[in-house]
């Protein structure tokens, strides 16, 4: 691969290519050259990395040639469609749909848990769902240490993983309710502005969302562990980017808060904030545009044998997209 590769990005306009964008230039990722690619309805818009001004060109089946690294980030249908043109091409699809995630042939990765497993790709590499990867960030250092054996938790999440036409809604809502008027809605069946939705992403025939289910089949992947079982209930709040998990973990061996709260202050990529005398806990407010995730509210579960509670937040636009996508190209030009 090369050192200083040229890097497109599919759906560099949205909520997720915009980060994208950023964090390339945060983490000064020695990009060789940028193609920025969206819908027809893009064409000629410009965005910048560093002082370099970019205009965004249609994604096509032939945008792929002389590009050594592509971030997916348009939507599941897109990847299906182009990512196979593009590895065709010779590039290597760092993808953020859940389209390829489960295929064994892709790797799926949090690079702080299995970043390894970036070079067993075959031209895709899948970047996980935004709250099984914040989860994990947490739960897997413990699983290291104790042995996870299934968590129960529910899920606070922004409105930053609908896309930009979501965090728009949230602030007209919150607009037309201070201004006494009717609120509209476009994107949620219901109003999000000053109410909570039980409901991200469709309903399964079990009565489990998809979303919900892949923070089981997503977690088994990443973390290696086929056996692991998560019971979740994803809920849509109105904030703007970050996402939190509340979590319940049953573990083989003896845990206690001492030890958990060792084993999370080493933990990579994670801040333990945990001060609940002092109201300290981590907060969606305060871990926006935060590379680290932060967990806190450790305390030993009261209904389950070798359970631990904790409450895990993370950045869904960074960790939970834009930052993990370009972590694993940055262990790809290793
Ligand atoms: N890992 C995870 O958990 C997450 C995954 N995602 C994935 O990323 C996708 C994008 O999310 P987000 O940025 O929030 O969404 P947005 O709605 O904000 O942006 C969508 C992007 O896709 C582009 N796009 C849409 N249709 C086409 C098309 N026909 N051809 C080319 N480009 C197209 C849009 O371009 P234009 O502006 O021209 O319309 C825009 O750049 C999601 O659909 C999801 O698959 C997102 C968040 C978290
Ligand atoms: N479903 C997530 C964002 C997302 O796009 O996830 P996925 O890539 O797993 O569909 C959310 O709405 O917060």
């Amino acid at each position: 691969m090369n050192r200083n590769p040229h890097v497109a990005i599919v759906g560099a306009t949205g909520a997720v290519g915009i980060e994208m964008i950023k964090t390339l230039e945060k983490r000064n990722f020695p990009v060789g050259k940028l193609t920025l690619l969206a819908s027809a309805r893009s064409v000629g818009k410009k965005l910048k990395l560093k002082e370099q001004e970019i205009t965004v060109q249609e994604l096509t089946k032939d945008s792929f040639k002389g590009i050594d690294i592509a971030l997916f980030s348009a939507g599941g249908s897109i990847s299906k469609e182009f990512a196979p043109a593009a590895v065709k091409a010779g590039c290597v699809v760092v993808d953020n749909s859940s389209y390829f995630r489960m295929d064994d042939t892709v790797p799926l990765v949090v690079p702080e848990i299995n970043g390894a497993d970036v070079k067993k790709h075959k031209g895709i590499i899948a970047n996980p769902n935004c709250t099984t990867a914040i989860t994990l960030m947490a739960l897997y250092p413990l699983h290291q240490a104790f042995n996870v054996k299934r968590i129960f938790a529910s899920s606070y999440q922004a409105v930053s993983g609908t896309g930009a036409k979501a965090i728009e809604e949230l602030e007209r809502q919150v607009g037309q309710i201070v201004a006494g008027k009717t609120v509209t809605k476009e994107v949620y069946p219901h109003q999000i502005a000053f109410n909570v939705l039980p409901h991200v992403d469709s309903f399964l025939p079990t009565g489990y969302t998809k979303e919900e289910m892949k923070m089981e089949n997503e977690g088994r992947k990443i973390m290696h562990h086929a056996s692991f079982r998560a019971s979740v209930t994803c809920v849509r709040v109105p904030v703007y980017r970050a996402h939190s998990i509340a979590v319940s973990a049953e573990f083989e061996k003896p845990v206690s808060v001492e030890s958990a709260r060792l084993v999370l202050s080493k933990a990579p990529g994670l801040d333990l904030v945990d001060a609940p005398e002092k109201a300290e806990y981590p907060l969606p407010l305060y871990v926006a545009e935060k590379y680290n995730c932060q967990v806190g509210r450790l305390r030993m579960d009261c209904a389950l044998d070798n359970g631990l509670c904790f409450w895990v937040a993370g950045d869904q636009l960074l960790k939970g997209a834009a930052l993990n996508a370009v972590q694993i190209a940055e262990e790809l030009i290793k």
